[in-house]
């Protein structure tokens, strides 16, 4: 069976919206595990817009004492800043299970596309190392949709990394407007070359209760999915009319 991770990121925007401490992202994750998630995946952020510093030390120790998978995602290129000390000294930290490298650049509004291999192989290949003498299973986000692809995925096997995460916003859009059949030949592909590499194949990006069957329909040997934007979306849908009725049960009580 394919493990969800879910990505509490979104919990930490509504926290920072009010400066305070609620939500409270240790809280939410927990109850995320309790529902059964298998693991809790984080992508902090050079800004600190979301997640910060702090939040992926509470994280890892919640997640180490469950025994589930923290996985860490962030580009292990950016400078440390105030508030953000790089993603390898995050790494060493926090030690978590999966360290995802995802080359975002600064002003990205979120992750929207993965390393180019023939590029940045060569420069990768000593991160990853580095990552796995920490203990972390390393993950490389990857393109899956463009004709590039599947070439490229080629190279993500010289890099050592364990497994690459597909990029799947282009599938959820293709599956939104109603034309994700090529694009999930396409990912199927690049999945199958992936695993022929030697690489274990994760996946994530704006999946949803709406997309995910027909992605682990069409693409094989899916290890994990890291799901964060819509699932907290559907929470919110989900679980408004019990919030709801609370509050007027209180007022009806008074
Ligand atoms: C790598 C990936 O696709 C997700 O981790 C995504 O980057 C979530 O980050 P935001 O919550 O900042 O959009
Ligand atoms: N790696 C993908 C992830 O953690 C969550 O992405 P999204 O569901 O927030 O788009």
């Amino acid at each position: 069976m394919t493990v969800l991770s879910v990505n509490v990121n979104k919990i930490a925007v509504l926290r920072n919206s009010r400066g305070g401490a609620e939500p409270d992202v240790v809280r939410a994750a927990t109850a995320c595990l309790d529902a059964g998630a298998h693991g809790i995946t984080v992508h902090p952020r050079p800004d600190a817009r979301h997640i910060k510093a702090a939040d992926v030390l509470a994280l890892a120790g919640l997640t180490r004492a469950r025994g589930v998978e923290f996985n860490l995602e962030g580009n292990p290129f950016a400078p440390p800043r105030p508030g953000y000390p790089g993603f390898l000294a995050l790494c060493e930290q926090a030690r978590p299970a999966q360290a995802t490298l995802v080359p975002d650049g600064d002003g990205q509004l979120t992750s929207d596309h993965g390393f180019d291999f023939a590029r940045d192989g060569a420069r990768l290949r000593p991160l990853v190392e580095q990552l796995q003498r920490l203990g972390c299973r390393v993950s490389l986000f990857t393109d899956a949709h463009d004709e590039d692809a599947a070439a490229q995925i080629g190279h993500a096997g010289n890099t050592g990394a364990d497994r690459v995460e597909l990029y799947t916003g282009p599938f959820a859009e293709a599956m939104a407007a109603g034309t994700a059949g090529p694009m999930l030949a396409r990912f199927a592909e690049v999945a199958r070359r992936a695993q022929a590499a030697g690489l274990g194949v994760n996946a994530g990006h704006d999946l949803s209760q709406a997309n995910l069957a027909a992605f682990l329909a069409a693409v094989p040997g899916v290890l994990e999915v890291s799901i964060g934007h819509a699932l907290i979306a559907e929470a919110l849908y989900d679980g408004l009319d019990r919030t709801v009725r609370g509050y007027l049960s209180i007022l009806q009580r008074h």
